[in-house]
């Protein structure tokens, strides 16, 4: 018998990994505190206010760029897109540990990820993103969403600007607010989970967000 095709040879069980996957199956969201550490936080955070600053950032559309279109009354944040080719000293490490999951993902729950997209977001006090669900209407390769918050150490609940999730249950649903808390990653299903971002009372919400694509 040919043993060598049923070795797992570099395969390292991870069970941080492990805990997503178990969570995305049973609630189709799984929340990461400290996916990043507040190191890793301070560099993405300062790469952000530099592009920021560089005056790149876009206020955010609907839609996608097929029929895309910039509304205050459903979102206020400023967007900019980070391209991996050209990724910043301090946004390779951001894809390194997304890609690390990622791979973990299609290796164990055969997700077929072949494609990610990020965008770094501000969203200044009295901002926010009505409820809404992450695919297009002309595009359904969002596979699942995923939010890196890039606020700092000083940031607070009364700052609002809460992650609002809305899970079925029964025959309503349950509201769950997740504070955008720094080193916090969040994970949902992009065509299942109805979400809002509730609007920022005091300081500017940061972030990067993306999504995990099928194809
Ligand atoms: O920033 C968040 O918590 C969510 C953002 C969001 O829903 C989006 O950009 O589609
Ligand atoms: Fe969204």
């Amino acid at each position: 018998m040919n043993t060598q095709l049923f070795e797992q040879v570099d395969f390292i069980e991870n069970p941080a990994y492990e805990q997503v996957i178990t969570d995305l199956l049973e609630c189709n969201y799984a929340i990461v505190d400290d996916f990043f550490s507040s190191e890793e936080i301070d560099e993405l955070r300062q790469s952000l206010k530099e592009v920021y600053e560089a005056d790149s950032f876009k206020k955010a559309a609907i839609g996608n760029k097929f029929n895309e279109e910039t509304d205050k009354t459903i979102r206020g944040d400023f967007i900019k897109w980070i391209n991996e080719a050209e990724a910043r000293p301090k946004e390779r490490l951001f894809f390194e540990k997304i890609n690390d999951l990622v791979a973990y993902l299609n290796r164990t729950c055969f997700l077929g990820i072949l494609q990610t997209e990020f965008h770094y977001a501000i969203y200044p006090k009295g901002t926010f993103y009505k409820r809404h669900l992450d695919t297009f209407q002309n595009d359904d390769r969002r596979k699942l969403s995923m939010v890196c918050y890039l606020n700092d150490d000083s940031w607070v609940a009364s700052n609002g600007g809460e992650l609002t999730i809305y899970l079925p249950e029964g025959n309503g649903e349950r509201a769950l607010d997740i504070i955008p808390k720094p080193g916090r990653v969040v994970i949902f299903e992009s065509q299942i989970l109805e979400h809002e971002v509730k609007p920022v009372l005091a300081s500017e919400r940061l972030s990067i967000t993306g999504w995990l694509k099928t194809r």
